[in-house]
Order: C-alpha cells, then sequence, then structure tokens
C-alpha cells in the first residue's frame, strides 16, 4: 500500500467520524508500516496535518467528535495559508498534499542515505541521511543561505544533518510547490517552509539579509506570519514560579565531574561563593534554589572566570542557570546601562537554541533571574511576527535569547548590531553545530561586528555531545576553553527508570493505549518519529477519549504554544510529539515518556526521555523497540542503560551482540560514548587543537585551523 492508500484509509468516507477507525487488521495488514517507512518526505513536510491536531485539541480532547466536513470546514478557518493545495476540505489534512511530488524530488537518492525500508522515519531523522539531504533541499543550506526556517523543524531534522548528505534535489520547483501551498511564500526562494520570515533562499552569501529584508516587509509572496504570541505574565508569583526538586537532588553530589583544560577555578559549593549580587540572590531565593547542582559548581566560576567553556551534564541538571547566573552577574558588575528604545540595539549577550519553546523558556528564566535589574532580555523566534520581534527588541535589548534564523532575519534588518557582544551561548550546543545549524552558527560568528572568539566569551552546553560535534566547536572556542563532564557524556539522568519492550509496529498503538489506560492523568510525552505519525497517534488516542495534544513543526506556531500550555496545565495529559520537544523543555509533573518510536540517534533518546525526572524526581520512560527497524540502536542503548544501572533485557543484549560492529563508536552516527573531552583523544596529534590541557595531558597549542 502505497501513502495515496494509508492516506485513503485515513479518510475513509464511510467513517462517521472526523477521525477514522483505524482497525487493527489493516493497521497491521503491513501497508500502513509501509506509508511510515516510506513517506519521509510526506511525514515530515508535508501535510496540513497541523490543523487536524488543533480539531483534535478542541474535539477530541473534551471527547468530541467532529464529522469531515466540519474539520474541512474547521481547517478554513484556522489557517487559510495552508489551504492551497494542503488539505483543503478534507478531514486528514493530506489529500491535497502530493506525496508523489515530493518523493520525486526526493528520489535522487536524497533518502538513500538510509537503508530500504527504514527511509520512512528518515523523515524523522538522521539516522536516515535523507535529513541532511533534506535539509539541503530548503534551498541551499551552505551556501550562506539563512536556513531561517531550521528552527520551525523538529530536531530531528538536524540530528544526522551531521552525517547526512546533502543534496538540493528538492529544491526545485516541486518542492516550491509544495511548501508554497502550505504558506503560499516558497516558490520565490526556491523552498521550503512558507512562514515569512522563514523561507531560506538558494542564492549565495548574503541571502540571510535580503531574506530578512524580503522577510515582513511586504516583498514576499503569500501571507504574513501574522502570529504575536502573548506577552509573559508580570506578577512575580508567575514569575518565579517553581517546581520542587525531587528526592534525588541530594544524590547529583555524588555524580563524578570531570574538568579538562588548563588553570580551572575551582568549584564553589554555595550560591554565596559565587559572591553574586544582592539583587540576583534574592531572585536565586526566590525562585527556590538553595544548592548549587554539579553543573552550576563547575560551570559558574569558570564563566565568572571569563573562560570559554564547553559544558555537558545529564537532563534536568540545572545547565540555564549554570550560565544564566554568571552572564548576568557580569553584567551587573560591570554596571551595565540601562536599556532603552533605539532603532538598532547591541546587546551584550546572545543565547541561541534550536527550537522555539526552548528558546522561549530559556527567555522566562533570564527574565525571572534579571528580575528587579535593569537588565532586559528579549525573545525572538520564528513563526511568530516579525514586526513583534523588532518591536521587542528597539524597546532596549541586553540578553538577546533567539532562535538562529530570526536572529540572522533581525541582523539582516539590522535591528541588533554585535559589537558590544560579550557572551554568545550556544545551548544544546550539539544541536547547533551539527548540520542544521552549524552553518548558522558560523554565518553568526563572521558577521560584521561580532568580536571575534578572542574578545567574547562562548559558552556551550548540553546533555550530548558527539565527538564530532566537540571538535567543530573549535571554530567557536577560545584554544583554552575549557570542558566539564558531569557524570558520562551523553549518558541518560539515573533519575529515569528506563525500561525497552520489544513490540512490532502493528502491536505498538494497542500497547501504546494499554499503557496510558494504566498511568490514568499523569502527563505523559509520547515520541514519535515523523510529523504526521503524530497527528496520526494524538487523533487515535483522542479517539480513544485519551485527551491528547500534539506538538510538531508542521503546526502554526499558535497551535503549538496552545498544546505546549494544554499540556503544561493538564487539560491534556498526554503531549504526542515529534522531536522538536526532545530537547530543553522543562514542564513540570511529566512523569512519563512513551517512545512509541525510538529516536533514530542514542543522542536523542537521551534527550527525549529526559523530559521526566529531572531537578532530582523520578520518571519513568518506556520504549518501543521494533526489532525489525531498532536493531542499530541496540548497542548503544544497551551501553546507556548499563551506564545509568538499569535493567538491560537479555533480548535486547542478544540483539546488540547479533549486530555487534567493531569499532561502532565511530561510526557515522557519531561516537555517543564520548566520555571524555575529545582532545584528549587526540593527545598527541597535531592535527587538533589540543590546547587546553597541561603539559603532562597533551601537546602545545596548534592552530585554530586545524579544528577544520
Ligand atoms: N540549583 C537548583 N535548585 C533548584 N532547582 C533548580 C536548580 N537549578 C535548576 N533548577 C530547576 O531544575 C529544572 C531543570 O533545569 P534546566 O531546564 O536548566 O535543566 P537542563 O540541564 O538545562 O536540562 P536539559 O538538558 O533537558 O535542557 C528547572 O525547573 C530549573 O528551574
Amino acid at each position: 500500500m502505497g501513502d495515496e492508500d494509508w492516506e485513503a484509509e485515513i479518510i475513509k468516507p464511510h467513517v462517521s467520524s472526523y477521525v477514522p477507525v483505524f482497525e487493527k487488521d489493516r493497521y497491521s495488514s503491513g501497508a500502513n508500516g509501509d506509508t511510515f517507512n516510506r513517506t519521509p518526505a510526506s511525514s515530515e513536510i508535508d501535510d496540513g496535518s497541523s490543523r487536524r491536531d488543533h480539531f483534535m485539541r478542541s474535539g477530541f480532547a473534551s471527547g468530541r467528535s467532529l464529522g469531515n466536513r466540519d474539520a474541512g470546514e474547521s481547517n478554513k478557518r484556522e489557517n487559510t495559508s495552508t489551504m492551497g493545495g494542503f488539505g483543503v476540505g478534507k478531514c486528514f489534512g493530506n489529500r491535497g498534499f502530493s506525496n508523489n511530488k515530493f518523493e520525486e524530488g526526493d528520489s535522487s537518492g536524497f533518502w538513500r542515505g538510509y537503508q530500504d525500508g527504514n527511509d520512512s522515519e528518515a523523515s524523522g531523522s538522521s539516522r536516515r541521511g535523507g535529513r541532511g539531504s533534506f535539509r539541503g533541499c530548503r534551498g541551499g543550506f551552505g551556501l550562506g543561505s539563512p536556513n531561517s526556517e531550521f528552527e520551525q523543524d523538529e530536531g530531528t531534522q538536524r540530528t544526522s544533518g551531521l552525517f547526512g548528505s546533502r543534496r538540493p534535489a528538492l529544491s526545485g520547483t516541486g518542492n516550491g510547490d509544495i511548501y508554497q501551498s502550505r504558506s503560499g511564500s516558497g516558490s520565490r526562494r526556491g523552498g521550503y517552509k512558507g512562514l515569512n520570515e522563514e523561507i531560506i533562499t538558494s542564492s549565495g552569501k548574503n541571502s540571510w539579509k535580503s531574506e530578512a529584508e524580503g522577510g515582513e516587509s511586504g516583498d514576499t509572496q503569500g501571507p504574513k506570519v501574522t502570529y504575536i504570541p502573548p506577552p509573559p505574565p508580570e506578577d512575580e508569583d508567575s514569575i518565579f514560579a517553581h517546581y520542587q526538586t525531587g528526592i534525588n537532588f541530594d544524590k547529583y553530589d555524588t555524580i563524578l565531574v570531570e574538568v579538562s583544560g588548563h588553570d580551572a577555578p575551582p568549584a564553589i559549593l554555595t550560591f554565596e561563593e559565587a559572591n553574586l549580587c544582592q539583587t540576583l540572590n534574592s531572585n536565586i531565593a526566590k525562585a527556590g534554589y538553595t544548592k548549587l547542582t554539579p553543573v552550576q559548581k563547575y560551570s559558574i566560576p569558570i564563566i565568572l572566570a571569563g573562560r570559554d567553556l564547553m559544558a555537558c551534564a545529564q537532563t534536568g541538571s540545572g545547565k540555564t542557570a549554570a550560565f544564566l547566573l554568571p552572564i548576568l552577574a557580569h553584567m551587573m558588575r560591570d554596571g551595565i546601562t540601562a536599556s532603552r528604545f533605539k532603532e538598532l540595539q547591541e546587546p551584550e549577550c546572545i543565547i541561541v537554541a534550536p527550537t522555539r519553546e526552548l528558546i522561549n523558556q530559556i527567555y522566562l528564566e533570564a527574565r525571572k533571574f534579571s528580575f528587579g535589574t535593569c537588565v532586559r532580555a528579549v525573545v525572538i523566534y520564528g513563526g511568530t511576527q516579525l514586526g513583534h520581534s523588532i518591536r521587542q527588541i528597539v524597546q532596549g535589548c541586553n540578553v538577546l535569547c533567539a532562535t538562529p534564523g530570526r536572529l540572522m532575519d533581525i541582523i539582516g534588518k539590522e535591528k541588533i548590531g554585535l559589537r558590544q557582544v560579550k557572551y554568545l551561548v550556544l545551548d544544546e550546543a550539539d544541536r547547533m553545530l551539527d548540520m542544521g545549524f552549524g552553518p548558522e552558527m558560523k554565518k553568526l560568528i563572521s558577521c560584521p561586528g561580532m568580536p571575534s572568539k578572542e574578545q567574547r566569551q562562548t559558552l556551550m552546553f548540553s546533555a550530548t555531545f558527539p565527538e564530532e560535534i566537540q571538535r567543530l566547536a573549535g571554530d567557536f572556542l577560545k584554544s583554552n576553553y575549557l570542558f566539564v563532564a558531569v557524570g558520562q557524556v551523553g549518558g541518560a539522568c539515573r533519575d529515569v527508570q528506563q525500561t525497552i519492550l520489544q513490540v512490532g509496529q502493528y502491536s505498538k498503538r494497542e500497547k501504546l493505549v494499554e499503557i496510558l489506560r494504566n498511568i490514568g492523568d499523569e502527563r505523559t510525552m509520547v515520541f514519535v518519529e515523523t510529523k504526521k505519525k503524530a497527528d496520526f497517534i494524538a487523533t487515535f488516542l483522542c479517539q480513544e477519549k485519551i485527551s491528547t495534544t500534539s506538538i510538531h513543526g508542521d503546526r502554526e506556531q499558535r497551535e503549538r504554544e496552545q498544546a505546549l500550555g494544554d499540556f503544561r496545565c493538564g487539560k491534556c495529559p498526554v503531549l504526542v510529539a515529534t522531536s522538536v520537544a526532545a530537547r530543553g523543555l522543562d514542564i513540570e509533573n511529566v512523569q512519563h515518556v512513551i517512545n512509541f518510536d525510538l529516536s533514530s540517534t542514542i543522542d536523542e533518546y537521551v534527550h527525549r526521555i529526559g523530559r521526566t525526572g529531572r531537578c532530582g524526581n523520578i520518571g519513568r520512560a518506556i520504549s518501543f523497540f521494533d526489532p525489525e527497524s531498532d536493531s542499530h540502536l541496540a548497542q548503544p542503548l544497551v551501553k546507556v542503560l548499563s551506564d545509568a544501572q538499569q535493567d538491560v533485557p537479555a533480548w535486547l543484549e542478544e540483539i546488540a551482540f547479533s549486530t555487534y560492529v567493531p569499532g561502532f563508536s565511530g561510526s557515522t552516527r557519531g561516537n555517543v560514548f564520548a566520555s571524555v573531552d575529545t582532545r584528549k583523544n587526540y593527545q598527541g596529534k597535531s592535527t587538533l587543537n589540543t590546547a587546553g590541557f597541561s603539559s603532562s595531558q597533551a601537546p602545545s597549542p596548534v592552530d585554530d585551523e586545524s579544528w577544520d
């Protein structure tokens, strides 16, 4: 059964409810599996699906069942911009989209990086070399184009970026049409997405600038992005609202920490030792922080000492405050001038993160810690009105929190000058440096006015840091940067109880429902591999009377924020998500993560399950392992499980053993077990920058170029 068949199934006209009934035998027939496996394009890129979910939220979640016609009408109301060929009049949102077209574009080997039968989920990720290429199709990734849309998408699309082959095959008209149909603005720029400010050109070096100029200035075709996010709450209680640390918070102290590099300042043990100003201390107290986490103990003095830093610590262990507090302390110490209205703002600090929701969360943290100071934090991200971003900035901006695409757009509009940048923070740094965002970041550091790495302080944080990415990071960091590893680099949080179940793809839905019924109302994130599948599963769960919403890169920003809000407040205790929600999101009371589909890489697995078990709280993660498609993960999974002192099922060990590949850790999916600062692995090799080490650790420094 092809894509069309699958879609035919889901819009079966005889089904009375808006969502079709998925008979088990049909789903199990292999046809659907094929669809998921062979529709990377449609599932990732296509599909108008976002509208459906909205219905689910508003209809199904409340136990209401919409008829097809209702859904179609709602589509019109909700998202006229996507209607042009994208889901007009169809209840499940796929009809208007030409999968064939995409697949044609795709056929030039884009997906071939991944094996037959799996290219499906390629849409989801890196393992499927398709990812990288897909990105390429968006109009010249790596050619200096803005790629502003990147943040729009799942992190997954980028994950593989590092290893995926990039080809421009999809930048042709077909593709343009596709995206144009979504947003009405894709064709001019030869490519992807459709939200005005997020479209990339395929032209040369300065394309990001012209892009930005075009962004919402009226020279683009198609509708403008008009969404203005609601302002954050102003009252102190909301600003400082926080959740309790869990019973395992004190156990953080037992985690081994390794610092590598020259002359690292000693760790601090208490907030008092950091010698922060009174206002900051008061904000820290109001935030409920009484004790430092390990990453904070080590990172805060390093940053206060003015050193560059790459820090790797488990999910949910307080990395955000680890960089925000010392930066704000420096700003206060340096007597920052109160920001005021200016057409060109020159922030002292720029923080970038890969997804909109995450950067917004970081902004809220920055706003919390800078409360009562003259430091003004601003957040800008794609999917919102560009004019709104500009208005926020011109009112004053000391700390700019941004997704990469929107940042480049705003720089192109000359609303942000970079000359005063003293701190550049890459959160989820491994993602920010992979092939998805890496070129954007390189452009950022070579923008006119951006202080050289010697003149600024660059800080990178993540829970995972593959070796390849660590080496790329050398372009951004001073050669004597320090590396802090809290526990095992890339290791899972031990507060998450991990269970791996062997579940074939045709049994997954049944198993999911069984688990969710047992879980009851506890908040649960369900990760799937593709956007299309996110809608499919969310719809299915709603049909099963399980209040569910979804978040993925094809949903409009307003919908994404609404979905997160509904999940946060418990209105919809189940959130079906693609990898767009895998990293960084800090949501209170997420007790369970279910990997309906395992992620393509082990790093992403670690981030996904890290949405639970945060800040010393206990969480549970259940992952469906389908031997047909997930065997490549068996080995790294066994490693991650055993490192986190979890039970390893015998059957998984067997699969891992039978799929053992010597030299696995150096495979194209990256060395997930980079337990150390990568520089150490190259001791004595003059081709790498080993500069941070004492003479006993490494030879004398070499040029930065050696990182290239
Ligand atoms: N010292 C502390 N005391 C109490 N709570 C803290 C402390 N540090 C951080 N937290 C809280 O812990 C939670 C997780 O922090 P944060 O989101 O910074 O984790 P993270 O390490 O960045 O996670 P991820 O790897 O998933 O991005 C947040 O709610 C934060 O407010």
